[in-house]
């Protein structure tokens, strides 16, 4: 007999709840209560932390918002302090607006919003973030936020209210909602509220999410008026707006049971052929037929009947058939160039030695959302040497400051062999040690995170899978640049001592055998055999933009003439500096030729060209391609690829293998040349 059933009486005498007194304790928690309780789920845990959340949240509404509308953003955001830890924030934006009967729904009720059903890659995701925004400042200082919002096209007339948040009932309290002129403002939105918070300054600042998303949305202009009073514009960078992410249905791939039966139950298919056939993308008629075949369910029978075991004969069969990835135009990537100017940004001034071709992975599904991953990395020159390296999160043209050890990405990159590829990393395992700067991006029509703050993503396999397979292939990148750098520093080393060696023996043997010095040049050049293809290390800047300097050294016994390649956009190059006869052409697909001709041995040309600004910053020196010429004598550039892809692009996935260690092959190389050499200078005596 359970404790349950012992008599009320002796249960109360004994200080023991019966189940009937804990069921009149039972009752409903609204939503809004349990959020006002467990404000850290939301993200609002430190006051630090709360402050950058809210202007995190209406920032990102902002942008999505504009994106939706296809405007250029132009986004202002105020922090002004008011009293001990309370501030009073402001985020302006120029997008679509709300409409007035939306307006308390939006600010003043948690899970309402307009993304939580659409299948297409936005910041917002819940409808929560706004709201919990609104609400936490109503809980720590008592007053409501003030919504002010303009559509376009309403003759000169925009709303505004004050919202705070019933939590109780999760339904919005509206005081002061009145029509007013606002002349200067097209269409937009703008909210105000005080709330409790502190100000910081440093990595995990406002100041630092709204620089690091004006890096990855360079078509928001973005003013930022900090408490110290000092105002940042984050200038707009390109009028042209991301391509617009399409909304798709959901991929029937590594879909989860729930799912499959909420999907069933909510159809409005009269078969179940129907409804794979019209309910997912990428489903055709006959593999809508194979799917049922495989799971032996009747093709005609009703979606809504399946129940759970119709369902899940479903999803093992969808398993057991090649269905083709899902469509990309769901998502939108930040892009290689993006990433490489997002980490230069971060540099904040310091030089690298090396830039990674950023990387951009197919799009995969987890749970019917497609996502991609994107990798960059940087390395070296400035970038401080003696700890680990500094790891950079994007979800959805995000930035993620918070919570880094609980992400997939910090675990993916700590799983990474970095060892193979040139980095520090003790026994393996962990975040590695270096020079170097790990961007990551995770895109997704529902990045799937680890609370409603959205500052984690969650570790789902297969979202690791394809982050270390983004990683695999920039630090390919990266080991494939350390090679090149050892095997220029080894070269470099061999010409000094042969410049140096070679002369004085020559003296010393012409002195005491009385015979005139002979040239050495053609000696020195034998030894070598490369042709060197040298960036100039400074790079000098006035009005026109950056002169670029190569050097291409002929250090073969044999007059060359080839071509020199660079992936350089039509229009960067303003000039091709007076001159140099060899500049050939700049064609409509980014590609920039110089034509070497008849370069005597021994002898040096220069190749130098004006970029403008934003093409200097982003132009890696180490992108230089070669044809007409053997590659291999060729150092400093690479073989020109048959399709002309450029680095990254010419990068197929293979094996996770290790670039080879081609020192043995160097050493032989040495050695036949030193006995080359030994033999010239016998013959020279
Ligand atoms: N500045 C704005 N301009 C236009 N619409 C907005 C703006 N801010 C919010 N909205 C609308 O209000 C909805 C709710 O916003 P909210 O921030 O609460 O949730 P969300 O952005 O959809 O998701 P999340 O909880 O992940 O942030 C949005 O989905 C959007 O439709």
């Amino acid at each position: 007999m359970g404790k349950d059933s012992e008599p009320p009486v002796r249960a109360a005498r004994s200080g023991r709840a019966t189940a009937e007194q804990l069921a009149d304790k039972q009752h409903e928690i609204s939503v809004t209560e349990f959020f006002e309780k467990n404000k850290q789920i939301l993200g609002f845990d430190s006051r630090a932390k709360s402050l950058l959340m809210g202007v995190k949240e209406a920032v990102d509404n902002s942008l999505d918002a504009c994106e939706e509308a296809e405007i250029l953003p132009d986004i202002v955001v105020k922090v002004t302090k008011v009293g001990e830890e309370e501030y009073t924030v402001s985020i302006e934006d120029n997008g679509p607006g709300i409409v007035h009967r939306a307006m308390p729904n939006v600010f003043g009720r948690l899970l309402y919003g307009s993304r939580f059903h659409a299948m297409r890659q936005s910041r917002g995701q819940q409808g929560i973030g706004i709201s919990a925004t609104v609400m936490y400042a109503n809980v720590s200082t008592g007053k409501p936020a003030h919504i002010a919002s303009r559509i376009e096209g309403e003759e000169e007339v925009a709303w505004e209210m004050d919202i705070a948040v019933d939590t109780k009932t999760n339904r919005p309290i509206v005081t002061n909602d009145r029509a007013f002129p606002w002349m200067d403002k097209a269409h937009g939105t703008l909210i105000e509220y005080t709330t409790k918070g502190r100000y910081v300054t440093g990595k995990q600042s406002i100041f630092e999410y709204l620089k690091e998303t004006a890096i990855v949305n360079p078509h928001a202009r973005i003013k930022f008026h900090d408490p110290d009073g000092k105002t940042w514009t984050f200038e707009r960078a390109t009028e042209t707006m991301p391509p617009k992410a399409a909304e798709i249905k959901p991929h029937p791939a590594g879909m989860e049971i729930g799912d499959m039966m909420g999907y069933s139950a909510q159809s409005s298919q009269k078969t179940v052929k129907d409804f794979l056939k019209n309910d997912f993308c990428r489903m055709t008629d006959r593999l809508a037929s194979e799917v049922c075949g495989k799971a032996g369910v009747d093709p005609k029978s009703r979606p809504q009947d399946l129940g759970r075991e119709g369902s899940m004969k479903l999803i093992s069969a969808i398993a057991d058939t090649k269905i083709m990835a899902p469509p990309s135009d769901c998502l939108s990537p930040i892009g290689d160039v993006l990433i490489k100017k997002g980490l230069m940004h971060i540099l904040d001034g310091m030089r690298p030695e090396y830039y990674a071709t950023p990387v951009t992975r197919p799009a995969h599904a987890v749970n019917g959302n497609p996502f991609t991953v994107e990798a960059g990395i940087v390395y070296g020159g400035e970038i401080p040497s003696d700890g680990q390296v500094t790891i950079m999160r994007f979800a959805n043209r995000v930035p993620l400051l918070y919570q880094q050890g609980a992400d997939i990405i910090t675990k993916a990159v700590s799983e990474f062999d970095w060892r193979r590829y040139g980095l520090e990393q003790r026994g393996g395992k962990g975040i590695p040690y270096g020079p170097a700067i790990v961007l990551v991006h995770v895109a997704s029509t529902k990045v799937p995170f680890t609370s409603e703050g959205k500052e984690a993503i969650a570790s789902l396999p297969e979202i690791e899978e394809e982050i270390l397979a983004a990683l695999r292939l920039v630090a390919r990148n990266l080991k494939s640049h350390l090679n090149k750098m050892e095997r220029k520093s080894k070269t470099h080393e061999k010409f000094d001592i042969v410049q140096k060696i070679l002369p004085d023996l020559a003296d010393k043997v012409s002195t005491q055998l009385g015979r005139p010095v002979p040239d050495l040049s053609r000696t020195i050049t034998k030894i070598m055999n490369v042709v060197w293809i040298e960036p100039s290390k400074k790079r000098t800047e006035d009005k026109k933009g950056y002169t670029i300097n190569y050097t291409v050294y002929n250090y073969t016994v044999r007059p060359h003439t080839f071509m020199l390649h660079m992936a350089l956009p039509k229009d960067s190059i303003t000039d091709s500096v007076t001159g140099s006869p060899m500049f050939d052409s700049v064609n409509d697909e980014g590609k920039t030729q110089w034509v070497v001709r008849d370069l005597e041995p021994s002898k040096s040309v220069q190749v130098s060209f004006v970029l403008e600004g934003d093409m200097a910053d982003t132009f890696d020196p180490d992108d230089v391609y070669v044809s007409g010429i053997n590659p291999v004598i060729v150092m400093g550039a690479e073989a020109l690829p048959g399709d002309w892809g450029i680095k990254g692009m010419e990068i197929t996935e293979t094996e996770d293998v290790v670039p080879e260690d081609d020192s043995a092959e160097e050493e032989e190389k040495e050695e036949l040349e030193e006995e080359e050499f030994e033999k010239e200078a016998k013959e020279d005596e």
